[in-house]
């Protein structure tokens, strides 16, 4: 491709058209023919390795209009990261034909991970991008944050249309959302979860937090796209009006849904039974996972399904037949004394009662609750989960959750000012093995916040942890 082909190059301008390479938005990764993008970011400031990407061989540099440029030609705008992403989508392109997108605080990594498993068992080949990397009916492959960089995720989308998948859900952070991170191609289909508190250190406010999340349907998704909206939030209005106002098709999920109701639910030791409502029709069925959480997520699921093309019947028996996500209500052993212990990625205060009011009915004896909270992140959210876990469990133990640079007796501090009954025991592994060991038959052990997470991160240093093995050595 010709940097031609992607701006109007000015004649007379040194190389009019030089070929473009590739898209980088590290200077450490440009190569001859680069286009670099210059961003202002939380650490550095990108527009301080404009020389040292044209020196490494950049063709164009996308940087504000006043950055200084010289060498290459300057593709000035005055918000380069969605330019950027505008080139680089073109450059990247073709995608997979059918491509949606999840928000919300929570469920977003279930969402698009059950629409994956779905549209699979309707005989597409289809992926899913987000918190546990990049998973096809093959193979799962990790990228460390749930919306990786823009480069890495067009690259990522391109190289799974060579691969044959047509059909890929993604899921769309509100850091990706804020910068830019996951868009460019055309996305059919945008759905919403839920909100609730998280992130505020980034954000600094709810109503900032939001707005972020509302990008994905004000500006990401297709002008003729849907928005698929959970009805059961009191931000699912917003939503829908946020929607409406952009002219996207709506469709609404959940109790009182228009395109699939959510008429009841009852819990069986398994899983649960549910009874929706679609285009006048009901349909019985039972969903082989426990929680109101999972089935909110496999409705939204649904709904992705059928706004790009699904098939109801088909798309609503294939929810019989959805396996379980890692890390999300994973029942990882039964203690010697006969305890099931589950392993949940809850880390806000939401999640967290969502996922002790899904193991609730289960519990005959006593719910024993771990968790921490994660370093440098959200500090508000701390004594919240302290609460929310106190309020819901007859014994919180509160532990370490990737410290991170943080003292991590500050962070059990923070939290256990919102659970002051609550049992301290800084290092994970001993806080496990104090929980399995207090369990009894009855008792229901919940070790929340790591889910899939297979590290501890203290400090600097990324140590292996994971939840499920470790609960397993200490029941064994
Ligand atoms: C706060 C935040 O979101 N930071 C992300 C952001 O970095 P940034 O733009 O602030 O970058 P920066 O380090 O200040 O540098 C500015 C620019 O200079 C460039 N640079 C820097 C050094 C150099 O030598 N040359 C150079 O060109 C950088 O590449 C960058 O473009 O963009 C980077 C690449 O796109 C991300 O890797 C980085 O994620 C950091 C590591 C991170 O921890 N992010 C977390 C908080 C995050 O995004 N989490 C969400 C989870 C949300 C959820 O699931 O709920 C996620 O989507 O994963
Ligand atoms: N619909 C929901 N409502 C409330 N809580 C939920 C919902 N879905 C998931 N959760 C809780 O949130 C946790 C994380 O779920 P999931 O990984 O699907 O969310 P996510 O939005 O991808 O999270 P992240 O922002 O970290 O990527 C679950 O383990 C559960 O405790
Ligand atoms: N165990 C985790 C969950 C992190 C979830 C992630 N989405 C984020 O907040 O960046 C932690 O707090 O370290
Ligand atoms: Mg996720």
């Amino acid at each position: 491709m010709r940097l031609s082909d992607l701006v109007d190059v000015p004649a007379g301008a040194g190389a009019a058209a030089p070929d473009v390479t590739g898209f980088a938005i590290d200077s450490r990764k440009v190569a001859p023919g680069t286009v670099f993008g210059a961003f202002h970011g939380s650490a550095f400031n990108g527009e301080d390795f404009i020389p040292a990407a044209v020196a490494a061989g950049a063709v164009a540099v996308i940087a504000r209009p006043d950055a200084r440029v010289e060498g290459a030609l300057h593709i000035a705008a005055a918000e380069p990261r969605r330019r950027f992403a505008e080139l680089a989508a073109r450059f990247f392109a073709p995608y997979p034909e059918t491509v949606v997108a999840v928000t919300g605080t929570n469920g977003k990594t279930s969402t698009v991970e059950m629409t994956r498993q779905l549209w699979r068992m309707a005989g597409q080949r289809s992926a899913s991008v987000g918190t546990l990397g990049v998973t096809t009916a093959d193979d799962q492959v990790k990228t460390g944050l749930t919306t990786p960089d823009i480069v890495t995720f067009l690259s990522n989308l391109s190289g799974l249309r060579t691969m044959g998948i047509t059909h890929v859900a993604y899921e769309a952070s509100s850091h990706g959302l804020d910068q830019y991170r996951s868009e460019g191609l055309t996305v059919s289909a945008a759905a919403f979860t839920n909100f609730s508190r998280d992130h505020l250190d980034y954000h600094g406010t709810m109503e900032a937090y939001f707005e972020a999340k509302m990008r994905l349907f004000d500006e990401v998704v297709d002008d003729h796209g849907t928005a698929v909206v959970w009805t059961g939030d009191p931000k699912s209005a917003d939503v829908i009006a946020c929607a409406r106002r952009r002219g996207l098709k709506v469709m609404t999920v959940g109790p009182g849904g228009e395109t699939i109701d959510l008429k009841s639910r009852s819990a069986s030791p398994l899983g649960q039974t549910l009874v929706l409502g679609h285009g006048g029709k009901d349909w019985t069925l039972k969903l082989p996972l426990i929680g109101a959480y999972q089935a909110a997520n496999v409705l939204v699921s649904a709904g992705l399904v059928l706004a790009t093309g699904g098939e109801w019947t088909q798309t609503f028996a294939g929810l019989g037949r959805l396996s379980p996500v890692r890390g999300r209500l994973e029942r990882a052993v039964i203690t010697p004394a006969g305890a099931p212990v589950y392993i949940d990625y809850a880390h806000t205060p939401d999640a967290l009662e969502a996922a002790i009011s899904a193991l609730r009915p289960h519990v005959e004896g006593r719910l024993i609750t771990m968790f921490g909270a994660g370093g440098d992140r959200d500090k508000g959210k701390r004594p919240q989960m302290g609460r929310v876990a106190a309020a819901g469990s007859d014994l919180v133990i509160v532990t370490d959750d990737n410290p991170r640079t943080e003292d991590p007796a500050m962070i059990r501090r923070e939290v256990l000012a919102g659970a002051p009954g609550a049992r301290e025991i800084g290092g994970r592994r001993e806080a496990i093995a104090f929980a399995i060991g207090e369990a009894r038959e009855g008792d229901i052990v919940l070790l929340a916040g790591k889910g899939h997470e297979t590290v501890q991160v203290i400090g600097t240093q990324v140590m292996p942890f994971d939840d499920a093995e470790v609960a397993r050595e200490c029941a064994a």
